[in-house]
């Protein structure tokens, strides 16, 4: 856990970001100057009201957009200043992402879907199989190996998108509104098993969510506000 004063090396920071979306009069300011750290293993809330901006400071923290001001570091590396293809790089093997409809893969069973990252990490199509089932397992969806995203629930389908964006080990998962869609049992399930499995393999989470029940399983929680966010802890 971080606390003020603290100066050991964060996992991932972004510090005073700034980003606007559009020109001239269409221009939105979704950043401006948000700035947040987040410790090794931690579980990290972000709520805040529709439009504050949680959204673009998930993406920007997690490389997939660049922040126009500001920075962003993971594990003290400067990540919007990466050439494209060492950033993809970083974002397969260190990050793990999932959203509020799991984005997996239509045509692809459960256990194709979360075998996926681990072939394109070059692991063998057996192993990488053995160790879907694995985390299949350990999202409680094993015997949903077999079905499609179209033949599942709600609630399995997001554990299968949990278990692929865990199956490759990262350092820190995004996870934006995962529960959105879901209705309060399926929440709480998908929930209990994140939160388990990250503290079982020392996963940090970044949260992003508007619901208080979601945001009450985090270490901490901050909220964010017209693009900054309220109590941030920085490194100095
Ligand atoms: N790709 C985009 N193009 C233009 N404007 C955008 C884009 N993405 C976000 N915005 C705008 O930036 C602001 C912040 O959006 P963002 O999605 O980050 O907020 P949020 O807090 O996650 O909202 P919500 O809870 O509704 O998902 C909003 O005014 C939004 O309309």
């Amino acid at each position: 856990m971080s606390s003020k004063g603290d100066t050991s090396v964060p996992l991932l920071e972004g510090r005073d970001l700034g980003k606007a979306y559009g020109r001239a009069h269409g221009r939105t300011e979704a950043l401006r100057g948000a700035s947040l750290r987040l410790d090794a293993g931690e579980i990290l809330a972000v709520t805040g009201t529709s439009g504050s901006g949680k959204s673009t400071l998930l993406h920007c923290l997690a490389g997939i957009v660049r922040p126009d001001t500001g920075a962003v570091s993971y594990r003290g590396e400067r990540l919007d200043q990466l050439p494209e293809k060492r950033l993809s790089e970083l974002r397969r093997t260190e990050f793990g992402v999932v959203f509020q409809f799991g984005q997996l893969i239509p045509e692809l069973t459960a256990l194709d879907n979360v075998a996926l990252p681990l072939l394109l990490a070059g692991v063998s199509r057996a192993q990488a199989h053995t160790r879907a089932g694995e985390w299949l397992e350990r999202f409680g969806v094993r015997g949903q190996s077999e079905l499609r995203p179209g033949e599942m629930s709600g609630g399995q389908a997001q554990r299968t998108a949990l278990a692929r964006a865990l199956v490759t080990g990262p350092k820190a998962v995004f996870a934006d509104e995962p529960t959105g869609a879901l209705d309060s049992l399926a929440s709480e399930q998908v929930m209990t098993a994140l939160v388990h499995t990250a503290r079982e393999s020392g996963t940090a989470i970044l949260l992003v969510t508007h619901d208080t029940q979601v945001a009450a399983y985090a270490d901490r929680e901050l909220r964010m506000a017209d693009g900054a966010v309220a109590g941030a802890e920085v490194t100095a």
